[in-house]
């Protein structure tokens, strides 16, 4: 909020707010947030201040959080290069590693810590713990040539979520901070794409928002502008004229899919604007892309 703001103009908004809190509270809220949005220490302590906020006033926040710029800056250090085909990273063993001690370490701590301190309490979460996310490797068709598959290492597929881990921790008023890492029937673990991860957990916690945090300002059409929602068949469009790419494929047909199975709402929005949570959760602010179900 601007420092021009009067009196009178900051009581407004925060009235506003009331018919917000009202419809969702006690209602699930998954909130994907991108590494490439988590990069600005103040917009940090905003993101961990906004999800507190959520809490207490009744909502029950659940973080997946990303990391593949975190993941990309330890592999130069370490002489790899990250490559990505479909907005998937080709992880080989050694990769998987780094994603486990990048993503289920450094990061999963860092987002934890920081809710912490703004008054929450967070845990943190792979999707090994609780037997959280069941996977498998992922078959991956290439997409100018679907019969095709191509091999990307373990990367994985949900094939199942077991929420009894999140329902545990929502009883107790924690909010959990989930890393996309997945687990396969002989104790291997794959590395998911984190809008994946959030995509299906919407659904599986049958969630009322799915928000997913990054830094465009939603979808963009061919010449940058804002698309402010979106329905499948502009999804489409957008795919195949090639409009959409990189880690936008993996984010749209999640959110896609999350509408599609019951998500009520679900958002592309702008990790670098201050407090998008709140704009986007309690303000009739319309902010980022909204993806429609049909
Ligand atoms: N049409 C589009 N509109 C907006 N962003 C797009 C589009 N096509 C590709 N992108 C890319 O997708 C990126 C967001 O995905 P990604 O890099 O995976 O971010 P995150 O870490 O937030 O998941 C944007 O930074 C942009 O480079
Ligand atoms: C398979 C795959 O691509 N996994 C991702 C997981 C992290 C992620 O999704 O991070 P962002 O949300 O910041 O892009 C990766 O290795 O980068």
């Amino acid at each position: 909020m601007s420092n021009h703001t009067t009196p009178a103009q900051k009581a407004l908004t925060l009235a506003e707010a009331l018919p917000y809190i009202k419809r969702f509270f006690d209602k699930t809220i998954v909130i994907k947030y991108g590494g490439n949005a988590m990069t600005d220490p103040y917009l940090k302590e905003c993101f961990a201040s906004d999800v507190v906020l959520l809490k207490l006033v009744g909502m029950n926040p659940v973080v997946v959080h990303g990391g593949g710029p975190q993941i990309n800056e330890m592999l130069d250090k370490l002489g790899k290069k990250g490559e990505f085909i479909q907005g998937m990273r080709v992880t080989d063993d050694e990769t998987m590693d780094i994603v486990e001690m990048v993503l289920g370490g450094h990061v999963n701590k860092e987002i934890v810590n920081l809710i912490n301190r703004h008054g929450g309490k967070a845990v943190g979460l792979t999707g090994q713990d609780g037997n959280l996310i069941h996977a498998e490797k992922l078959l991956m068709a290439n997409k100018d040539k679907p019969e095709e598959m191509i091999d990307i290492g373990m990367v994985g597929d949900i094939v199942g979520i077991d929420p009894s881990i999140i329902s545990f921790l929502d009883s107790g008023d924690f909010i959990p901070v989930i890393a996309p890492i997945g687990v396969g029937p002989d104790g291997e673990t794959y590395n998911i794409n984190a809008d994946v991860v959030a995509g299906k957990l919407a659904e599986i916690l049958g969630a009322e928002k799915l928000i997913l945090l990054t830094n465009t300002p939603g979808v963009l059409d061919k010449n940058g502008v804002l698309l402010t929602g979106l329905t499948p068949k502009q999804i489409d469009e957008l795919v195949e004229d090639g409009t959409l790419s990189g880690g936008m494929l993996p984010k749209i047909s999640s959110a896609l899919d999350a509408a599609r199975s019951g998500v009520k709402s679900v958002h592309i929005i702008d990790g670098r604007v201050e407090h998008a949570l709140l704009l986007e959760v309690l303000t009739d602010e319309g902010v980022g892309t909204l993806i429609k179900a049909k």
